[in-house]
């Protein structure tokens, strides 16, 4: 029995938290799918091809220690605009989705284009002021010399290109739920996505023993 939700969202919207705190609560895999980008954009900085980047992808790849940097977030965002790259990382993500037991999927095209038929769909906002603010409190303590201007840029650049592409640009699902984490914290975000997730839930899927 598979159950799949989608949770998708601008840069640093915080997704990736609630996703990967809803899959802890539900017992389900997670997949960060923007890291399948930002090894695709790794290694174009490195002089590889895009495509065959993509084409030669394997999960060893998904170091997050190296892939969560600003150059890397840049690159993975123009990599992400060639469709022949996208359609070289879409089975992965589709047969993820399909694993039993209950999956959850964090990106910019879980809800439209990878798993249109999803049980839940989320589309996590916050304004690009928060969302940087954020980000940067999270580089600079992980190290990065980076002002908060360069990463509201950077936030709103990427922002441009993820909704601005042909191919499977950043938008809400028509059915997905908008959830606004501007004025919330990380507790009550993933509260509201927990219920969300719980409201959907078959009555006889079986829960974990900590709900
Ligand atoms: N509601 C919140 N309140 C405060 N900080 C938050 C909130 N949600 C997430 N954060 C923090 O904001 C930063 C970005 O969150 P996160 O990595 O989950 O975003 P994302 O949408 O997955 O980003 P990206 O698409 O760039 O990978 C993290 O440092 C996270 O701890
Ligand atoms: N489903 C997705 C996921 C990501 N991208 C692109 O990758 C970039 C990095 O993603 P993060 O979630 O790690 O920030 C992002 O800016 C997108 O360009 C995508 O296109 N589709």
């Amino acid at each position: 029995m598979s159950f799949t939700i989608a949770i998708d969202g601008p840069a640093a919207s915080g997704k990736g938290t609630i996703s990967r705190a809803v899959a802890r609560a539900f017992g389900f895999e997670h997949l960060d799918t923007g890291l399948l980008y930002r090894a695709v954009g790794r290694r174009l900085l490195d002089g590889v091809e895009p495509l065959e980047a993509a084409q030669t992808l394997t999960v060893d790849a998904l170091d997050e220690s190296v892939l969560r940097t600003p150059e890397v977030a840049e690159a993975a965002s123009k990599v992400a605009a060639i469709p022949e790259v996208r359609a070289a990382l879409l089975d992965f993500q589709r047969a993820f989705a399909q694993r039993a037991g209950g999956a959850v999927l964090d990106g910019r095209d879980i809800g439209t284009v990878i798993c249109p038929e999803a049980h839940v769909k989320l589309f996590v906002i916050a304004s690009a002021k928060v969302r940087a603010e954020r980000r940067h409190k999270e580089l600079r303590a992980a190290g990065h010399d980076v002002s908060l201007e360069e990463v509201l840029e950077d936030v709103r650049a990427r922002d441009a290109r993820d909704m601005g592409r042909a191919d499977a640009p950043l938008r809400p699902a028509e059915d997905a739920e908008t959830l606004d984490t501007t004025a919330m914290d990380i507790a009550e975000a993933v509260a509201r996505a927990v219920a969300l997730v719980e409201a959907r839930l078959p009555a006889e899927w079986p829960r974990p023993a900590s709900q």
